[in-house]
């Protein structure tokens, strides 16, 4: 069975501008121990997919329709009690932003044993000792002295170590991360994804690893799910999307990641923004920055299809897109090809050795 399966999901915005879908029948999985991308530029959704599935959407937004198994139960049904009882303990954040994840008037230490005596029954000597194993587990040098540092006397890259060790303190079946990594300087972040990576193994913990750089997936990741407008435009496993995307957003993704020796000195971006979501554009969504958009995909809101099966994709889809080319068929088809230079898994450390990210 699934750890988390997402179906339907919609989740809507009711703003003075006027209706915002920001998730359009969304549907995935994440099995057991399993490292799970989002990915896709500002406005995707992929943040409010996150609180959706902690249950954390707020007023104006709501969710209208869909279900999210944990484990078999629909988080949706459950009573506010019930869900806190798995926030936290069950499923864990980690937040872009470690100074509002930390609270500057505890220490480091006190706030994860905090934690650990708080959803585990521990005791205060037995929750401290844990702290210790886990800040020193995250990378911290000299953990034991380091317990009782306030957050600001640790650096940027720290304190997101502290946070991560704060997520895993409670023992959770899934991680949540949205954007871990981003406020962080490009060396420490991919060391910091490494680690994720490593402990997310070692811990027997899956992740949702929210981010808009393919890069980050490539690091961490076993599958990814490309997100335009709150609705998926992708998912593979993380190999078959760097050698061979099917989506021309994907394509489009792909082609900002920088890859060493590149002469570029700037990423290349995707011509155009994301459409407003009050009001999307008529067919597929991405068809006014598309470059093979043709006259039909103007009419016609292309469905996710399972490109094994050529049937609608369910949420347990391997490898599916959602084009008019896989539909209908583009008259001039998909004209693109991709090289990739190196095992994917490597791309961001590649780039980090060639060079800053600006
Ligand atoms: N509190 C809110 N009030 C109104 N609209 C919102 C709110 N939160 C999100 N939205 C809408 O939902 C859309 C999707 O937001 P979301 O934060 O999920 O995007 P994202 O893909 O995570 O991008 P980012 O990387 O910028 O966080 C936004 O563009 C916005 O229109």
């Amino acid at each position: 069975m699934a750890l988390l399966e997402v179906e339907d999901l919609t989740v809507r915005f009711y703003t003075q501008e006027g209706v915002v879908t920001a998730v359009d029948g969304l549907s995935y999985r994440i099995d057991s121990g399993e490292k799970f991308g989002v990915v896709g530029e500002s406005g995707a959704g992929k943040s409010v997919t996150a609180l959706s599935v902690l249950r954390l959407i707020e007023s104006p937004g709501r969710i209208e329709s869909g279900e999210i198994r944990f484990k078999g139960e629909n988080l949706l049904e459950m009573s506010e009690e019930e869900v806190r009882s798995i926030r936290g303990n069950e499923i864990a954040m980690i937040f872009q932003d470690a100074q509002t994840a930390l609270n500057p008037v505890y220490t480091v230490g006190e706030q994860i044993a905090e934690a650990i005596e708080h959803h585990m029954d521990y005791g205060s000597a037995e929750a401290r000792d844990r702290t210790i194993q886990l800040l020193d587990r995250v990378g911290i040098p000299e953990a034991e002295e380091r317990f009782s540092d306030y957050p600001h006397e640790f650096s940027g890259g720290m304190q997101q170590r502290a946070i991560i060790a704060m997520a895993l303190s409670c023992d959770p079946d899934l991680i949540v991360a949205d954007e871990p990594t981003t406020a962080l300087d490009v060396t420490i972040e991919a060391q910091i994804l490494d680690e994720l990576s490593e402990l997310a193994d070692d811990f027997d913990v899956a992740i949702q690893l929210i981010t808009h750089d393919l890069g980050v997936i490539a690091q961490v990741c076993d599958r990814v799910m490309v997100m335009y407008a709150g609705k998926p435009v992708e998912k593979a496993p993380v190999e078959d999307l760097y050698y061979d995307p099917k989506h021309p957003y994907t394509v489009g993704l792909m082609s900002s990641i920088p890859r060493v020796g590149d002469p570029r000195d700037r990423l290349q971006t995707i011509p155009g923004t994301m459409p407003d979501l009050v009001e999307l554009p008529s067919g597929c969504s991405f068809h006014p920055r598309c470059p093979f958009a043709e006259e039909k995909c103007t009419r016609t809101e292309p469905p996710l299809v399972d490109l094994e099966t050529d049937r609608e994709a369910g949420i347990e889809t391997e490898r599916a897109a959602a084009c008019v080319e896989y539909t209908e068929g583009l008259s001039r088809g998909l004209d693109y090809t991709v090289e990739v230079d190196g095992p994917v898994d490597e791309t961001v450390r590649q780039y980090v050795e060639g060079g800053s990210r600006e």
